[in-house]
């Protein structure tokens, strides 16, 4: 839920990034509020994961800033925004498909500010009872929700309190991704995380967003409160 007159956890102003030659981000902006989600929308190809990638540090700024509750992160490496409480979960999963449930778990440590940190299963496994019963399974044999848990899980084991989450519900049947949405709405509501999402899915979106930014051609062309935007609105802005 967002708090109201609550600082900004993340700010993003005029954004500016670009693979080689190619602008991407061409003065992106947006102020996300603690504790809530934050929805991107847009048409495929707009620059929605190439935001996250530059907020995270994947991809260099080349103008703008973003800064992460009072400190201006805009050229910090990425692996010291994951120690500084930013977690990345990309379009994709990358779960390692050898290693155990657990073991792909213990990844997320590698980002944890304290090097003596161990994975705290009982939480985790609260929060995916699936990846208990699974913990010695191999993560390439997990499902394709089962494995959208498992990335969830081992971005919160390093203690995040941003999540940059890309396409949660990719490939994903409805009644799983719904599953997630509850998941997610549980971790904002008990640990006052906050979620920037990336998402394609109105209904999924629907279930879990408080605040949401429409993206064309690099830029936001609308935001607003979930409550202030009708599903039309939703609709026009991600048909393709
Ligand atoms: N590694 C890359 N090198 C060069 N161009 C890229 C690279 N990754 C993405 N692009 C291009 O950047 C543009 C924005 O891509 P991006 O993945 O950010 O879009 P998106 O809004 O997330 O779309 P989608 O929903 O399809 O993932 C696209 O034109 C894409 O082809």
């Amino acid at each position: 839920m967002i708090h109201a007159f609550s600082a900004p956890v993340l700010v993003v102003d005029n954004l500016v990034a670009a693979y080689d030659q190619s602008i991407i981000l061409r003065g992106t902006s947006l102020a996300m509020q603690k504790g809530a989600v934050t929805t991107v929308m847009g048409r495929n190809g707009v620059g929605k994961t190439t935001l996250l990638k530059t907020i995270m540090g994947l991809l260099p700024v080349q103008e703008g800033t973003v800064t992460f509750g009072n400190e201006d992160i805009t050229f910090m490496p990425s692996h010291k925004k994951a120690k500084s409480g930013i977690a990345y979960v990309p379009q994709g999963r990358e779960i390692i498909p050898k290693l155990t449930v657990y073991e792909n778990l213990q990844l997320g440590l590698t980002a944890h500010k304290d090097k003596n940190a161990k994975v705290p299963e009982e939480e985790i496994y609260h929060l995916f009872p699936i990846l208990k019963d699974f913990r010695k399974r191999a993560g390439g044999n997990l499902s394709g929700g089962q494995q959208q848990q498992l990335a969830i899980a081992r971005a919160l084991v390093s203690n995040p309190t941003l999540l940059l989450l890309d396409e949660p519900t990719e490939g994903i049947q409805p009644s799983i991704a719904q599953e997630i949405g509850c998941i997610l709405q549980q971790l904002v509501k008990e640990k006052a995380i906050s979620v920037l999402l990336v998402e394609q899915k109105i209904d999924f979106a629907n279930q879990v967003s408080d605040h949401y930014y429409f993206m064309d051609r690099g830029k936001m062309v609308m935001d607003g409160a979930a409550e202030e935007l009708k599903h039309t609105a939703l609709e026009k802005h991600i048909s393709v």
